[in-house]
């Protein structure tokens, strides 16, 4: 059903330094993708190293893409699986719709997150590691319960906050990792589980 009020995916979400669009539900069988990632993949828990102290999280992730990849954000090195069947047609299916609104995306690495439950969050972080360039495209497809995703800005700290559906596309691209951080908000209240395919291209080290 389209909804009247909806952002047009050509809208930007974010007031300046950036720019954010959401390109709403783009996924009909939602449901079957959530459950078909849950059980094919090889979920961890994710360390981050903050302040010298490293914590084991809750929320689960598997990193994939293009052979011999290797990235380091948190304080760790990670390697990356190769793609899944399944994820490599959700990347395909992805950079063609971006390409509708006229952003050309070529992704070699996806980082996908679990959230089993509103206890599991992300705190606020910009995606500004060197590898992925002055003006990463970041597409965002998010899969299960809906979830509060909080944009603020590094300097004014001014705030964009946006509730992501199951099946719902947004990319942040131009300046946003620069200016904006993201989070995703933790909450007593949502007791499904999310998982997030965060599409990116590396550059190679
Ligand atoms: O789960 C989300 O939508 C956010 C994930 C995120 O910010 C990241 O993986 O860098
Ligand atoms: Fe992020």
């Amino acid at each position: 059903m389209s909804d009247l009020f909806a952002p047009a995916p050509t809208d930007n979400l974010l007031p300046y330094d950036g720019k954010v669009h959401d390109l709403g539900c783009i996924i009909d069988d939602d449901c079957q993708l959530y459950a078909a990632l849950l059980t094919e993949l090889p979920w961890q828990p994710d360390r981050v190293t903050l302040f010298g102290k490293t914590h084991i999280t809750t929320r689960q992730v598997v990193w994939m893409g293009e052979k011999e990849l290797s990235y380091q954000y948190s304080g760790h090195t990670r390697h990356s699986l190769p793609w899944s069947d399944t994820v490599f047609h959700v990347k395909l299916y992805i950079e063609q719709q971006l390409s509708s609104i006229g952003i050309d995306a070529n992704f070699n690495s996806c980082l996908l997150n679990y959230y089993p439950t509103g206890h599991d969050g992300m705190g606020y972080h910009a995606d500004d590691e060197k590898e992925l360039g002055a003006q990463p495209v970041i597409a965002s497809l998010s899969l299960g319960a809906i979830r509060k995703f909080v944009f603020k800005h590094k300097k004014t700290q001014d705030k964009v906050a946006l509730y992501l559906e199951s099946g719902q596309l947004i990319v942040m691209h131009g300046e946003t990792q620069r200016f904006w951080k993201h989070s995703i908000t933790k909450t007593k209240t949502v007791a499904d589980g999310r998982i997030s395919l965060t599409f990116r291209h590396l550059q190679p080290t």
